[in-house]
């Protein structure tokens, strides 16, 4: 496991200081109506305080910074001081945006000097382990830009040319060699520069930071994810995290 306790030396080698940034900006659409997503609860606890545990559990990350909804930094702020976190890790709130790119942004703006590896981890993906966690942080210690923790594909994938109407045929266009997709996760790891510089210059819609790092002509590299880390977006995955929570509680023998 990454410890923070080792010697901080500049740049993103063994001891450098981890921050990790979590967007938790969004309404949560696809879930239907109600809270703003990070908000609802999941077992009882706001999938927000799942997924802030979920950075603060690695030793390595000492600042954990939460992108709030833009109305909502009070009540956020209120739940963290209402749940129990580890002291050895910091906090910061701040408000989000209209997109999620530049909630992150308005995340990393709030970094305070000497974090030089930065997580971007969604509110919505609350139960991704440790382990992955760690493993992202080293490989951006071992040298990489960019790594993106990600899963090969269950399914076939096609290219479809989209229709305007939804629900009408749409042209198959190509169907990609399986074996060399991935789904990406998070958190998704950064040296630091590398992350401001992308967030600076890159722009247009994305849909993941390591994409923006990509428009740069950074390496990204992907580390193996985790099946828990999947992320919460439709009904149907509520149930899932429930699910994957009451084990894990039948497992620990509580
Ligand atoms: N303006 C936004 C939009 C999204 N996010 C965050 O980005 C993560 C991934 O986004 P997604 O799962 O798409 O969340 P929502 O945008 O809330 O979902 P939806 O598209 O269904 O509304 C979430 O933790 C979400 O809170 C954010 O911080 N700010
Ligand atoms: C960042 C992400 O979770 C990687 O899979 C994903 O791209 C977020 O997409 P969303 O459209 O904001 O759900």
């Amino acid at each position: 496991m990454s410890d923070d306790s080792r010697p901080s030396p500049s740049g993103t080698g063994a001891g450098a200081r981890t921050a990790a940034v979590i967007p938790a900006a969004g309404r949560g659409v696809r879930l239907g109506p109600g809270a703003p997503k990070a908000l609802r609860a999941l077992n009882g606890t706001p999938m927000l305080i799942h997924a802030v545990r979920a950075m603060a559990a690695s030793r390595a990350v000492s600042l954990v910074i939460v992108v709030a909804p833009p109305d909502g930094a009070a009540e956020v702020k209120s739940l963290l001081d209402a749940h129990a976190l580890p002291e050895r890790t910091d906090f910061l709130v701040v408000a989000g945006g209209d997109s999620r790119q530049e909630s992150v942004r308005l995340g990393l703006d709030a970094l305070p000097p000497g974090y030089d590896i930065v997580l971007v981890h969604d509110a919505a993906r609350p139960l991704v382990p440790v382990d992955t966690v760690d493993a992202v942080i080293e490989a951006v210690r071992d040298g990489a830009p960019a790594v993106v923790p990600a899963l090969p594909l269950a399914d076939t994938v096609k290219e479809v040319e989209p229709t305007a109407v939804p629900g009408t045929p749409e042209p198959v266009v190509a169907t990609p060699e399986r074996a060399r997709l991935r789904a990406v996760q998070t958190p998704q790891g950064f040296d630091r520069a590398t992350l401001v510089r992308a967030h600076e210059t890159v722009t247009g819609e994305v849909t993941d930071d390591a994409s923006m790092v990509e428009r740069l002509g950074s390496r990204v590299v992907v580390v193996p994810g985790h099946e828990e880390a999947f992320k919460v977006t439709r009904p149907l995955d509520l149930v899932l995290a429930e699910a994957v929570l009451a084990r894990r509680r039948l497992n620990d023998g509580f």
